[in-house]
C-alpha cells in the first residue's frame, strides 16, 4: 500500500487528493452502513500520522451529511495535508475535543470512527493510545475503523497489545492484509475496500493475495473429450487404521466430488474391507499393521507399489503416530517424486520442516494451528499469533506448499502467501480436514501445481459449506463433514 501511494505521488498526484479520495469514499461507505447521521453524535478520534488526517476529513464529510460531530486529536501539532484538513474544521460548527471530554463524548456517541493508527503502526500501541483503544472497546457505539482497526499491525495481522474492535473497516485502495488474517482479521468486522484513483502505473504486485472466484479463474484443471480414468486423475489415500476408517472414507469421497477420475486407498489390512464397503467407485487394498492396529513401516514396499499407479498421494489423516507411522512416512516421502498431500497424523510423524526440504517432487502439507506449532516446536500459541509469519517460514524452510487452516486459511509457497475468501464457522465441525485433503490431492491428481491446488480447494470447500447454509437455512451447529460432499460440484461450477 505504501509503495502505492508513493507511485501515485510520484505520477504527480497529490498526497492530499488521495486522502480527499480514501476519506470521501469510506464517509459514503459509513453513509451506506449507519445512515442517515442527521442529529445523530458522531465522535472521531484522529492520531498523529495521516491516518488522523482521513479522520478529518470523514468528520467533515458525517458533518456535511447533518451529524453532530466530535473530533478529538491526540496531538497539539500536525503537518502536511493531516493540518490542512483540520484547519478546514476550525472553520465548521464541528467540536474539537480535548482528552478530558473524550471518555464524556464517548458515552454520549452514536458512532465511534476509529483514525487513530493506520498502515504507519506497527509494534505494541505506545503512551495514552491504549487507553483511548480500551475505552473506545467498552464503548456502546458501533465503531467503524478507518483502514485499518487501531493496534493491529496491517501487514501481518499481528496484535501484541490492545486493538480497536470495529465494526466495519474501512480500506483505501485495497484491504490490508491486517484485515483479513487472524488474530487481525478478528479485529476489523466487516471489511470494505474504496477506490482512491490510484492509476495502473502504481499498481504494486503483492505478495499476499486474496483467493476469490475470480483469482481461481483458468486455475481448475478440465477433464478433455478423450480422458480415461487415469488421465483424469488418479489419487492415492493412505489412511486410517483398525480402529478408525472414517477419515479414510472422508478424505476418498471428497477427492471423488472434486473430480479425480480414480482413488485408490491403502489402510490398515483389518480395516480394508470396512473402507472398501463405504467407498463403492475406489479400490481398496489393506497394508501390513503393527500390534496397534496401525499400517507399520513394512506397509511401505506395498504402498510404493500402489503408487505407481497415482498421479498423486494423500499421506496421513488417522494413520496413527508413533515409530511405524514415522517410517512409513519417511518411506514414502523418500520412495517417490509424485506429488503428496500430508496431513494430520503424517505431519505429526514428520520431524521437523528440514524433513520435507530434500525431496524432488512436491508437497504440501495441510496443518492447523496446533500441528504446525508441533513441527516448528513453537506451540500452537505463537502460530496463532503469528500465521503469517509461521507459514511462510515454514513454506520456506521445508520448501513446500503450507496451507495453515483456520477463519483465514493461508497457503504459503515460496514468496506468495493466498488468504482464502470463503468459508464459515459452521466447518469447525470433525472431518472437514479430512474432505479438504481428498479435494487438494484430487486437484493434485489432475495436474494442478502445489498452490494452486490447495488455494482452490481451500475455496471450494468453504464455499461449499456457504452453500449449504444458504441452501438448507440451517443453523452453522447442526453442519456435519459429509454435507459438503453434496455441495461440493456446485462450487466448483462457480470456478468453471
Ligand atoms: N497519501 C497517503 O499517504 C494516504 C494515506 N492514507 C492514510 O494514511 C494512513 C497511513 O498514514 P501514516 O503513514 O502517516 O501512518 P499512521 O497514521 O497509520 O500512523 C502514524 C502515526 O502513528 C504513530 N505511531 C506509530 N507507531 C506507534 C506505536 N507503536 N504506538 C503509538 N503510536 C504509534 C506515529 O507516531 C504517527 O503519529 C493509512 O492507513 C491511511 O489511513 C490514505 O489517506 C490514503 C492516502
Ligand atoms: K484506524
Amino acid at each position: 500500500m505504501t509503495r502505492a501511494d508513493r507511485g501515485a505521488q510520484a505520477l504527480g498526484i497529490p498526497g492530499g487528493v488521495l486522502m480527499e479520495r480514501a476519506s470521501v469514499g469510506m464517509s459514503r461507505a459509513i453513509l451506506d452502513s449507519f445512515g442517515p447521521l442527521a442529529g445523530r453524535r458522531v465522535l472521531v478520534a484522529a492520531g498523529g500520522g495521516n491516518n488522523g488526517g482521513d479522520g478529518f476529513v470523514i468528520a467533515r464529510e458525517l458533518y456535511r451529511a447533518g451529524a453532530d460531530v466530535a473530533v478529538f486529536a491526540t496531538k497539539d501539532e500536525y503537518g502536511g495535508d493531516a493540518a490542512v484538513n483540520l484547519d478546514v474544521l476550525r472553520n465548521l460548527a464541528v467540536r474539537l475535543v480535548g482528552r478530558d471530554a473524550f471518555s464524556e463524548e464517548l458515552a454520549g456517541a452514536d458512532l465511534v470512527v476509529d483514525a487513530l493508527l493506520g498502515t504507519g503502526f506497527e509494534g505494541e500501541v505506545r503512551g495514552d493510545l491504549s487507553g483511548l483503544i480500551r475505552e473506545i472497546n467498552d464503548a456502546a457505539a458501533p465503531v467503524v475503523a478507518v483502514d485499518v482497526p487501531s493496534g493491529v499491525n496491517g501487514s501481518t495481522g499481528e496484535v501484541e497489545g490492545p486493538a480497536v474492535r470495529a465494526d466495519l473497516t474501512v480500506c483505501a485502495h485495497a484491504a490490508k492484509v491486517g484485515c483479513v488474517v487472524s488474530p487481525g482479521g478478528d479485529h476489523a468486522g466487516r471489511v470494505e475496500v474504496v477506490d482512491i484513483g490510484i492509476p495502473p502505473e502504481a499498481e504494486v504486485e503483492a505478495a499476499t493475495t486474496w483467493t476469490d472466484a475470480a483469482s481461481l479463474r483458468g486455475v481448475v484443471p478440465r477433464r478433455t473429450g478423450a480422458a480415461h480414468k487415469y488421465s483424469a486423475g488418479s489419487l492415492l489415500i493412505v489412511a486410517g487404521s483398525s480402529s478408525a476408517t472414517g477419515a479414510t472414507v472422508m478424505v476418498g469421497r471428497g477427492a471423488q466430488r472434486a473430480g479425480c477420475g480414480i482413488v485408490f486407498v491403502v489402510t490398515s489390512e483389518s480395516a480394508a474391507h470396512r473402507v472398501d464397503a463405504a467407498l463403492t467407485e475406489a479400490l481398496v487394498s489393506g497394508a501390513p499393521e503393527d500390534g496397534d492396529g496401525l499400517m507399520s513401516g513394512d506397509a511401505v514396499e506395498h504402498i510404493l507399489g500402489m503408487s505407481e499407479r497415482a498421479s498423486a498421494i494423500v499421506l496421513g489423516p488417522a494413520a496413527g503416530v508413533g515409530e511405524g507411522g514415522r517410517r512409513l512416512v519417511e518411506g514414502i516421502l523418500n520412495g517417490t517424486d509424485l506429488p503428496i498431500l500430508l496431513d494430520a497424523d503424517a505431519i505429526t510423524n514428520l520431524p521437523g520442516p528440514g524433513a520435507l526440504a530434500a525431496r524432488s517432487g512436491p508437497t504440501v502439507i495441510t496443518p492447523h494451528a496446533g500441528e504446525l506449532g508441533r513441527l516448528l516446536g513453537t506451540g500452537a500459541k505463537e502460530v496463532s499469533a503469528r500465521r503469517l509469519s509461521s507459514a511462510r517460514r515454514t513454506a520456506e524452510e521445508s520448501r513446500s506448499c503450507v496451507l495453515l487452516k483456520g477463519t483465514d486459511t493461508l497457503v504459503a509457497e515460496g514468496e506468495r502467501v493466498a488468504v482464502n475468501s470463503t468459508g464459515t464457522h459452521a466447518l469447525a465441525t470433525a472431518g472437514t480436514g479430512d474432505v479438504l485433503s481428498g479435494v487438494i490431492g484430487a486437484l493434485l491428481s489432475r495436474g494442478a501445481d502445489p498452490y494452486d491446488a490447495a488455494r482452490t480447494g481451500a475455496w471450494a470447500h468453504g464455499r461449499a459449506a456457504e452453500l449449504w447454509l444458504e441452501r438448507t437455512g440451517r443453523p452453522v451447529e447442526s453442519m456435519v463433514a459429509t454435507d459438503l460432499f453434496e455441495y461440493l460440484p456446485e462450487a466448483f461450477a462457480e470456478l468453471l
